[in-house]
């Protein structure tokens, strides 16, 4: 990343400003003495945090007070505008006396963007100035890119999730209508109005910055033990209050991991979960996600995340491999009521996620195991077997039913079938994996290019992983058939030899 002196010192002021303005806070800690947050700009990864000193498992590190977060319930949004915070009344329309209900549908997330907005638009006014000017104004979510960039991702199942009109579509919606219905109040006589345009900006921005540094706060982990398996993923999908946590979201994050933050009552706090040596980044965890989910998320990608990187198999790939096997000889009649047949079951799937086994980081946040692909998913095979089911049903088809008649010859198609179909789904990528090692040295390529590179790089890692788990399944199938025929003549042959 370019850095001139002017940005430099901007960034450098935000940080100063910003740490004071925390540690000042009712209620805050912050161990200034083993930590500091630090400038990671070299490596791509903005503002952290660094040990300064050895720190012991346990330490904790800051403390932030619940009333220092940024959300719906703190903001002065909040009680200039009561009507639009009340989730519980979702009926659209209009208000006793008239003033149209902008507000009727919103939820944690849209409310979240417009406290931010309102915050954000009141400048000096506002209590958390000091954080939100180190709060990130570009992104690198695939949001953001450029269709050339974009098409980096080849056949990723990202390049369909990026969301973009979904966004648009909200924005317009929930937030410039809200803001506009409320003009008086979040732009105050004096203040400079923005037009659409800018709020239609400012919104995306504000959204985008909720998405990789918003924690929900409904999870009290520290009082959950039932709740333990889980509690290291947030849940972005639920309808709990979303919050802006300052200081807890200058912690980045990787798959391993040396802190975590607790949800106490009346504060949050950031404890180191191992030994942390100093000149080590405090890390914090996201979950378990696949690279192509961290980039949509959260604008980056790691090597440690790629044990969780997912590849999508379509479902109409697998079919027609079943269909050059033993469809060839069915009209394209029977071959339509098969799929029908189908679709039809209730469970009936368009696409199966294929993915690596991984333990889940233990209690220091560390991984003891490699991931590795450990088999199909039995949805998929499932599926498989009321395909079969229906092609029998159709009838008129005496080859297909021979072929189906024993256990071994449906598990070998069911296998040669996914075989194919992975293959398939390799081809629709314009570049081979061999091409993307070659293309993972070349110094030209910029931030995004490298990212989308890896994303679909990993993609294919893991069905060329999923085809050497079919071949190995075949191997095995037919070494299985050839002893047990072997079986029949083996010991009478070596009672022979004897
Ligand atoms: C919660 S913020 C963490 C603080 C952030 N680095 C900053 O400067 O404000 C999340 C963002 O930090 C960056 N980030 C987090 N972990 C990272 C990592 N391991 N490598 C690179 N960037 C990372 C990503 O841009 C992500 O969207």
């Amino acid at each position: 990343m370019e850095v001139d002196s002017d940005a430099d010192s901007r960034f450098t002021e935000g940080t100063r400003n910003f740490a004071a303005w925390f540690e000042a806070l009712p209620g805050a800690t912050f161990r200034s003495d083993l930590i500091e947050v630090a400038d990671l700009r070299a490596r791509n990864a903005g503002r952290g945090i660094i040990a300064k000193a050895d720190i012991t498992p346990e330490t904790v590190l800051f403390t932030i007070p619940r009333t220092a977060i940024l959300c719906a319930t703190t903001s002065a949004l909040q009680d200039k505008i009561p009507g639009i915070f009340d989730l519980e009344n979702d009926d659209a329309g209009r208000s006793d006396d008239g003033e149209e209900r902008a507000s009727s549908s919103q939820d944690s997330w849209t409310l979240l963007i417009l406290a931010m907005i309102y915050e954000y638009i009141q400048g000096d006014a506002s209590q958390w100035k000091p954080y939100l000017d180190v709060l990130p104004s570009v992104f690198d979510t695939p949001m953001f890119w450029s269709p050339s960039e974009l098409s980096e991702l080849q056949a990723s199942a990202l390049a369909a999730k990026v969301g973009k009109e979904e966004a648009d579509q909200m924005i317009r919606s929930k937030i410039i209508s809200a803001i506009r219905a409320h003009d008086h109040i979040f732009f105050p006589p004096g203040s400079q109005k923005l037009d659409n345009a800018q709020l239609f900006e400012l919104a995306h921005r504000m959204g985008s910055t909720i998405m990789a540094y918003a924690f929900d706060l409904e999870k009290d982990d520290a009082n959950d033990e039932a709740d333990e398996e889980d509690e290291w993923v947030e849940d972005r999908e639920g309808k709990t209050m979303l919050g802006m946590v300052p200081m807890a979201d200058i912690l980045n994050a990787d798959a391993e991991f040396n802190a975590h933050i607790n949800h106490a009552e009346d504060a949050l706090t950031a404890t180191a979960l191992r030994p942390i040596r100093a000149g080590e980044e405090v890390l914090n965890y996201y979950g378990p996600l696949p690279n192509g989910e961290l980039l949509r998320r959260y604008g980056y990608v790691t090597p440690k995340h790629s044990r969780h990187d997912v590849v999508e198999l379509p479902w109409e790939l697998v079919e027609t491999e079943l269909r050059q096997r033993v469809g060839s000889r069915m009209t394209p009649a029977d071959w339509e009521e098969v799929k029908q047949l189908g679709q039809s079951d209730e469970e009936f799937e368009e696409s199966f996620v294929l993915e690596r086994s991984s333990d889940d980081p233990d209690s220091a946040g560390q991984l003891a195991t490699d991931a590795v692909f450990a088999g199909l998913p039995d949805e998929l095979g499932e599926q498989f077997k009321t395909i079969l089911k229906a092609i029998k049903k159709v009838g008129n088809v005496e080859l297909a039913v021979q072929a189906l008649s024993d256990k071994d010859k449906r598990k070998d198609l069911y296998l040669q079938a996914v075989l194919g179909s992975l293959q398939a789904r390799e081809r629709q990528y314009t570049t081979s994996l061999e091409d993307d090692e070659r293309l993972m040295n070349a110094c030209q390529l910029t931030g995004r290019q490298r990212m989308g590179l890896w994303v679909r790089r990993g993609e294919k890692q893991l069905l060329r992983e999923a085809q050497a788990w079919v071949r190995r399944e075949v191997d095995e199938l037919r070494t299985k058939a050839s002893e047990r025929v072997r079986g029949d003549d083996g010991p009478a042959a070596k009672r022979r030899r004897i």
